[in-house]
């Protein structure tokens, strides 16, 4: 089964309406892997921006979303505002919302079910701390959060798994590429045995974590990794090497 490769850039809390408008112009004049499946997550208010500025052939990603369709959730986006203004995926679960923002993974699987309700792909991230993997917990920590996503997930074919190793965000150094591929199988022998085997040879699994146009390929040639999700290295033009890891 080939999975198409997938490059998500998390521009995170970043840039100005000039950066933007800059890596827009890298991006869309950039020499890219054709194979490659490339989504930008922006910012929200600068999602309209970015959706109307980018080449088409990308996608765009918010970076999270609320539980509901409209209310009195003041600060909150959801699914279908999401939609409404031509976005098709949203980020759920990144490392920042959970540690830093309390997100507990009934809560995450809570946002997965609205927005596949709404029909938005979502890019799902799962991982440990350092203290996790510090425990010799890491096993445990992804098995709960894959529960609580595969518990609210209808529709696998608009599932991207995102493995973070928290511990290497933003470090610069990002883990290694025999430990990635370790973790990516497993989960996809969890996806096996508690979800079918057909979703765990499809879904797609990418990694994120300091991720950078030097170290990209020999992670990009592991076979369970699928792709990247990329922090800091999407801000700038090192994001096409990045895109370009298996070409
Ligand atoms: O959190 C990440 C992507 O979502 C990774 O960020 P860095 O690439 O800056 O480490």
């Amino acid at each position: 089964m080939t999975r198409k490769f997938f490059v998500c850039g998390n521009w995170k809390m970043n840039g100005s309406k000039k950066s933007i408008g800059e890596l827009i112009q890298t991006l869309n004049t950039a020499k890219l892997d054709p194979n490659v499946e490339v989504v930008c997550a922006a910012p929200a208010i600068y999602l309209e921006l970015t959706r109307s500025e980018l080449d088409p052939k990308f996608s765009v990603a918010a970076q999270n979303c609320y539980i509901v369709p409209s209310g009195g959730f003041t600060g909150e986006i959801s699914p279908a505002m999401i939609k409404d203004c031509g976005m098709d995926w949203v980020i759920l679960g990144h490392s920042t919302r959970r540690h830093i923002f309390g997100e507990s993974n009934e809560f995450i699987g809570q946002k997965i079910a609205h927005a596949q309700e709404n029909d938005l792909g979502v890019i799902v991230c799962i991982g440990e701390t350092r203290e996790e993997k510090e425990k010799g917990i890491t096993d445990q920590v992804i098995f709960a959060q894959m529960k609580a996503i595969a518990d609210n997930v209808k529709d696998w074919n608009k599932v991207v798994l995102a493995y973070e190793a928290g511990w290497a965000i933003g470090t610069g150094n990002a883990a290694s590429p025999q430990h990635v591929q370790q973790i990516h199988a497993k989960v996809r022998e969890w996806l096996k045995n508690n979800v079918s085997e057909a979703v765990a040879n499809s879904v797609r699994i990418i990694y994120g974590g300091s991720v950078r146009g030097d170290t990209c390929r020999e992670l990009a040639a592991q076979k369970d990794i699928d792709g990247f999700i990329v922090g800091k290295g999407s801000l700038k033009p090192e994001f096409v090497d990045i895109v370009n890891a298996k070409a």
